[in-house]
């Protein structure tokens, strides 16, 4: 079998995002993805998703260029061709990235967000070719099914009005009524029986209500808070003192390592991160500090599927649990989320996927949810069919757009129900 590279395409698209609320604004009614396609001599072809914002777009332009003629199994060469490609500086904030809120954007972690995409694609190929699962490619399943937690938002029904949007069926949630009722629906839909509620949108309180209202509604099951960074130390200490009896984790209460670990001093409430922990140099110090308990990996920004094995076995070492952090994503990237969940011995909490939320998908079948859990596939490679004509009509969707909605931004979203909106100043409170 010929696993030479030919042709790797590329595919900006939009989809629709509900109006999902969260510390730094709402969700656009359309959030860019990328699909990547990586064509072989063979005549396999793998599929890879990741974030499809302009900065990610003209860093995966170049790459792409470079793996014509390359091997689909030279996994470790797509990490030379990433220190190749040059980061426009001017592209890097610097600061906590709103396109998925995690952690401080740097160039690196753009170039391995692009990596992912790459080397997802090439993995498909490769099992593809092979006639093995990507699971068997990253050295085997250790379970037959990866567990998945619902991800509970406060939402609005609808998008503002005049701003052009689908429909969704959730409904409003906006107190602890409505996110115990969100709550429900979930676990009737997708039978999940861990729930994280993302925080950060109301004052402290009424979210502690909220978590409460879970607690009392579904009694002994694993509950998370995650408000993104939005307190200060002394609101995170008050929370976890008040919710330490009924809490799984808190997730980033406060933001960045220092914050963190006086917290973590504070509380025997562990603490999970997807915002301070997000790249293998940051790991050094929240562990020497002990400011995290566990690490929610995320195969885009973390630079792919085995770089996720790599940081678990690192936790694994210090004794820190790891689990897996999602932002808008479609099935492609669910799928490869499954696979190397699948493979990580270490893995003791259910997983986020914002999954339920997309009711757009490239792929010609859905993932399923069963009991809270996707099985994993055995079919070759990702086991995952690109549905070209959904590609094609997002991608014309991508198209159609004059550019507002390309590059994710909550706070501008924001701004169509609150004119005066910014992103509010970090501790919020
Ligand atoms: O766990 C997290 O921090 C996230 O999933 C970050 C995401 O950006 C989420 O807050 C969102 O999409 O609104
Ligand atoms: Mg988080």
């Amino acid at each position: 079998m010929n696993l030479t590279i030919t042709d790797v395409r590329l595919t900006p698209i939009l989809v629709a995002d509900p109006p999902l609320l969260n510390t730094q604004g709402v969700h656009q009614p359309y959030t860019p993805r990328l699909i990547v396609e990586v064509e072989t001599a063979g005549g396999v072809t793998g599929v890879g998703e990741t974030y499809g914002d302009t900065k990610y777009l003209e860093l995966a332009r170049p790459f792409a260029e470079r793996l014509t003629g390359r091997q689909v199994s030279d996994l470790n060469g797509l990490f030379t061709i990433a220190d190749d490609v040059a980061v426009d500086g001017s592209q890097v904030s610097g600061a906590v990235d709103v396109g998925g809120l995690r952690g401080v954007q740097t160039a690196d972690k753009l170039r391995l967000s692009v990596v992912s995409g790459f080397e997802v694609a090439c993995l498909d190929a490769l099992g593809k070719a092979l006639g093995l699962p990507v699971h068997a490619l990253l050295g085997g399943k250790v379970r037959d099914s990866v567990e998945y937690s619902a991800y509970l938002f406060y939402k609005w029904a609808a998008h503002p009005e005049g701003v052009a949007a689908e429909e969704d069926d959730w409904g409003a949630a906006l107190d602890p009524d409505g996110i115990v009722a969100q709550a429900r629906k979930f676990t009737e839909r997708y039978g999940f029986t861990s729930f994280k509620l993302k925080g950060g949108v109301f004052p402290p309180q009424e979210e502690i209500a909220a978590v409460r209202a879970l607690a009392a509604a579904f009694p002994g099951h694993p509950l998370r808070l995650d408000p993104n960074g939005a307190w200060s130390v002394e609101t995170s200490l008050a929370v976890a003192k008040e919710l330490g009896d009924v809490l799984e984790y808190l997730e980033d209460p406060a933001l960045g390592t220092p914050a963190m670990a006086r917290v973590a001093a504070g509380t025997d409430v562990p603490l999970a991160t997807n915002m301070c922990v997000t790249t293998f140099a940051e790991i050094k110090e929240a562990f020497a500090r002990d400011a995290v308990q566990v690490v929610l990996s995320d195969h885009h920004y973390w630079g792919g599927l085995r770089n996720t094995q790599h940081l678990a076995a690192i936790c694994r070492t210090f004794g820190v649990g790891v689990s897996m952090h999602s932002n808008t994503h479609l099935g492609i990237s669910l799928a490869a989320m499954t696979h190397v969940a699948s493979t990580v011995p270490n893995l003791h909490h259910a997983c986020d996927s914002h999954y339920p939320w997309q009711s757009e998908d490239v792929l010609t079948e859905r993932l399923r949810f069963e009991d809270g859990r996707v099985a994993v596939g055995d079919r070759p490679g990702l086991g995952v069919e690109l549905d070209r004509d959904r590609l094609r009509f997002l991608h014309r969707r991508w198209l159609a757009d004059e550019g507002t909605l390309r590059d994710r931004d909550d706070a501008a979203a924001m701004r169509a129900a609150e004119p005066g909106w910014s992103v509010p100043p970090a501790p919020r409170w």
